[in-house]
């Protein structure tokens, strides 16, 4: 590699009533920077936030994070169905566009793992230079989503969300991401592939 590796912010959000009271130890927000850390070859600076199940102040937090420069905002949390999930209707009401293969291709990963994963509602949208994907709650589904399943020499079996998530960023105007192969390949056409 040639080139200077771009620096990349990015948000991480754990949306949890019990995590952000003290009633259990928050596992979203190192399960996040763990894996994102673990991922991508950029120097990174995190943005984290801890935050209750309002829908106000998610939608709050996530535009004080667009503003803020982030190209990449994850969340984890709140997309289940009970009434005090209410992570997609926050991340939908900042929405310029929405981007519905992420979430279908989650649910899917997921249900290799568990049947209730058609319970998640977790959407993805872009608000201006920056995509902002929902994450289940449970820690474990982190790198699940973003990682995907691999056989045991390591060969993809259902990819992992995240393989998109540079192209995308690419096409709305951010930094470069460049991934670690090992953990996640990032998908590109020949053309957006960064040589100098
Ligand atoms: N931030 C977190 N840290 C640790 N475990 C979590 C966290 N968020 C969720 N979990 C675990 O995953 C489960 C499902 O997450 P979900 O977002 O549905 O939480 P919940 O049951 O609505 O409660 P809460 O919002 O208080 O975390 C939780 O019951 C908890 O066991
Ligand atoms: N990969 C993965 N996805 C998962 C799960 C899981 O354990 N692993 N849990 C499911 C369950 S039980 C629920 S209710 C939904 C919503 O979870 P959330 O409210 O914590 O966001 O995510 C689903 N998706």
């Amino acid at each position: 590699m040639s080139y200077e590796l771009d620096p990349v912010t990015i948000g991480i959000v754990s949306i949890s009533d019990r995590a952000s009271s003290g009633s259990y130890q928050d596992l979203g927000l190192p399960a996040l920077q763990d894996w994102l850390t673990k991922a991508l070859q950029n120097p990174i600076t995190f943005e984290p936030r801890l935050i209750p199940d309002e829908k106000e102040l998610i939608s709050q937090t996530l535009i004080e994070l667009t503003t803020a420069g982030c190209a990449l905002v994850l969340t984890t949390g709140g997309t289940g169905p009970a009434v005090r999930d209410v992570t997609p209707e926050a991340t939908l009401a900042v929405a310029h566009k929405e981007m519905p293969g992420f979430g279908e291709q989650m649910r899917q990963i997921s249900l290799t793992f568990v049947p209730t994963a058609i319970l998640s509602r977790q959407v993805a949208v872009i608000r201006d230079n920056t995509l902002i994907i929902n994450l289940p709650g449970q820690p474990k589904a982190i790198a699940e989503t973003l990682e995907g399943l691999k056989d045991a020499e390591g060969k993809p079996l259902v990819h992992g969300i995240f393989a998109a998530v540079p192209y995308c960023i690419d096409l709305i105007g951010g930094p470069y991401f460049e991934t670690h192969d090992g953990v996640c390949k990032a998908f590109r056409p020949k053309s957006a592939i960064r040589t100098q």
